[in-house]
């Protein structure tokens, strides 16, 4: 008789958001509570995980991702490295709301120091619900967490049966299963009868082949987000300088065009230092250097393909290395 395959070790941090969320009754899927379900009752309602990993739960916070900060994301990200530099954890997966999980998974994607996989999941409808799409998303992403295949793929995000990079992936609707998407780029695969299929990969630099270090940060420095419509006010970028910003996204129409209005603060704000990053508001496609402003001329930056609020994370960790954008700009095209 030979010996049953010896499980995984993989580590549930959970931070709230809605699959540890409680309804009203069995038809709340909206108006609920999120984040009241702690981590060992969430390992609880899904008895299957024991089967495909030796699971182990730690509450790091208790949140709706709305409230995640940049000081979770280091504690977070500090608890992730110091959990896979271990011998007995061989995966992390982490429940995280679903609105801003996107952002945390390209964070962890650009600081975690380890090729051992690190899976985001959460839900769309809360565990009260019917149908809740908790218990299998999680399932879902114990078993990537303790696959093979999952490592060195960086940082993945398990939802509605599909893999998907955590530089690419963004939520696109409000309330559906299916809110989580990579357009134009594709998800990497599927999870089917509890096995990850993997078809395709980013070539853009992750985990252990970055550049940054997050081991001895108490904070990152503040960027803000100014967003461009017709009849764009330029006050709300004046006051994000005014507060210290040391960066800012222009989240522009289109590919980044900049409203005349809004020029003569743009180069106040870079003329006292912060750096100006064109991002755009439409979701796809390359922001392209010198293509609707003259980067090279006002000293600006490119976000390439990175939507606002992932422009707004690598430039957090840029400038903890840097001030000049020409590196900056080499970063945008690397990560
Ligand atoms: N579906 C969700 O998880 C939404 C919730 N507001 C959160 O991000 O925590």
């Amino acid at each position: 008789e030979t010996a049953a395959p010896k499980l995984a070790n993989v580590t549930i941090l959970a931070t709230g958001g809605t699959i540890a969320g409680t309804g009203a009754s069995s038809t709340t899927t909206v108006g609920y509570t999120a984040a009241t379900v702690g981590v060992q009752n969430l390992i609880k309602a899904v008895p299957e995980l024991a089967k495909v990993a030796n699971v182990t739960g730690e509450q790091v916070f208790q949140i709706a991702s709305e409230n995640m900060s940049n000081e979770h994301w280091l504690t977070l990200a500090k608890r992730v490295n110091v959990l896979l530099a271990q011998n007995n954890v061989d995966g992390v997966v982490i429940t995280h709301g679903t609105d801003t999980l996107e952002e945390t998974a390209y964070f962890l994607d650009l600081v975690v120091k380890s090729r051992k996989p690190v899976v985001l999941v959460g839900a769309m409808r809360p565990s009260t619900a019917l149908s809740a799409d908790g218990p299998i998303n999680l399932y879902n992403a114990v078993l990537l967490a303790a696959s093979p295949e999952a490592v060195g793929k960086g940082v993945l995000v398990a939802m509605n049966d599909q893999i998907q990079a955590g530089r690419d992936v963004t939520k696109v609707n409000t309330s559906t299963l299916d809110s989580f998407r990579t357009p134009e780029f594709g998800f990497l695969g599927y999870i089917q009868g509890s096995k990850p299929f993997f078809y395709r990969q980013s070539l853009r630099k992750h985990t252990t082949e970055t550049e940054f270090d997050i081991g001895a940060l108490q904070s990152l420095p503040q960027v803000d987000i100014v967003y461009g419509y017709a009849n764009m006010n330029p006050v709300a970028l004046d006051a994000f300088m005014a507060a210290g910003a040391k960066g800012i996204i222009h989240a522009g129409v289109g590919d980044g065009s900049l409203a005349s209005k809004v020029v003569p603060s743009l180069k106040a704000a870079r003329a006292k230092g912060a750096v100006i990053v064109r991002a755009s508001r439409v979701g796809q496609g390359i922001l392209a250097r010198n293509g609707e402003a003259n980067d090279d001329e006002l000293d600006f930056v490119a976000a390439d393909t990175l939507n606002p609020q992932k422009a707004r994370i690598l430039l957090m960790l840029a400038l903890t290395k840097t001030s000049n954008t020409k590196e900056i700009q080499r970063m945008f095209y690397t990560y």
